[in-house]
């Protein structure tokens, strides 16, 4: 982990508070939640299924606008950003690894990992494309289309497209949930290459083992940060869910 001392912190957010609106009302389910990722620093969001865990990334994010609190990704504050400054920020500084916010169908892997670029007019060389797609076992795909390919090449495609463009955070939702033993490994050995190139990595998950890989997890409990835990095994992050999952049933 770097110190704050190089820029600003890659993720600040405070006191985040957020409720859907349904036809019913309001369902608050975010109160008061503060979470901060340094660079370098790698965060497991834990808790039982409805916590809140995936709300909490899409505000830390940008891609909910929390109702109370504040976000800061990359020194930019989100919440009074403009429409422009946030889709540059999202283009140059942020990268997502999501299962339903992925590639785009209809171009190959290499247009898929050269598109943030493409969007802010600018075009990645076709070789630091293939480079990066090298990089993470996909040489031969180049070409090929997202269904063409496994949910783990999916995942290693969105994935080379973060680490093209050397993001200051990502957000990560269950990256490695629909895969093998192999390419979940894999997947996460990406993941700790872009931690180890500075980039600061939230990541939702419901698996100890993967959750152990992090420097640090934050627990969510009915929409609240309960607890923060830094450097335990999978068996008692395993055991700190079964009792968190006790207190809900
Ligand atoms: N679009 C929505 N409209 C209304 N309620 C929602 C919506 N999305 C989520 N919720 C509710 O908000 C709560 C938290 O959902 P969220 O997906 O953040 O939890 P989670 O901890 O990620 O759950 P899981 O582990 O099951 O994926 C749940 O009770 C869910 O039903």
């Amino acid at each position: 982990m770097t110190d704050g001392a190089a820029g600003p912190t890659p993720l600040a957010a405070e006191g985040l508070s957020y409720a859907y609106p349904t036809r019913a009302g309001d369902v608050p389910v975010l109160r008061d939640v503060s979470v901060n990722v340094a660079a370098g620093e790698w965060v497991a969001v834990m808790g039982p299924s409805g916590s809140g865990k995936s709300t909490l990334l899409l505000c830390a994010a940008g891609l909910l606008r929390a109702q109370t609190g504040s976000v800061t990704l990359d020194g930019t504050d989100v919440l009074t950003a403009s429409e422009k400054d946030l889709t540059a920020l999202r283009r140059d500084r942020v990268g997502f690894i999501f299962q339903e916010f992925n590639l785009v169908p209809a171009l190959s892997s290499e247009q898929n990992v050269g598109l943030p670029a493409r969007f802010g007019g600018e075009r990645r060389p076709k070789q630091e494309v293939a480079a990066v797609l090298e990089r993470v076992g996909l040489g031969q795909k180049l070409g090929s289309r997202p269904e063409q390919l496994s949910g783990g090449q999916r995942q290693r495609v969105a994935i080379a497209r973060a680490l093209v463009s050397s993001p200051a955070v990502v957000f990560a939702d269950e990256p490695t949930g629909s895969l093998d033993a192999r390419s979940g490994e894999q997947v996460l050995g990406l993941v700790q290459d872009l931690v180890d190139q500075g980039t600061a990595v939230l990541m939702v998950t419901h698996d100890p083992r993967v959750a152990a890989r992090a420097h640090r997890v934050v627990w969510l409990l009915d929409g609240q940060l309960v607890d923060e835990m830094a450097g335990g095994s999978a068996e008692s992050i395993a055991a700190r869910l079964a009792s968190l999952e006790d207190a809900v049933s």
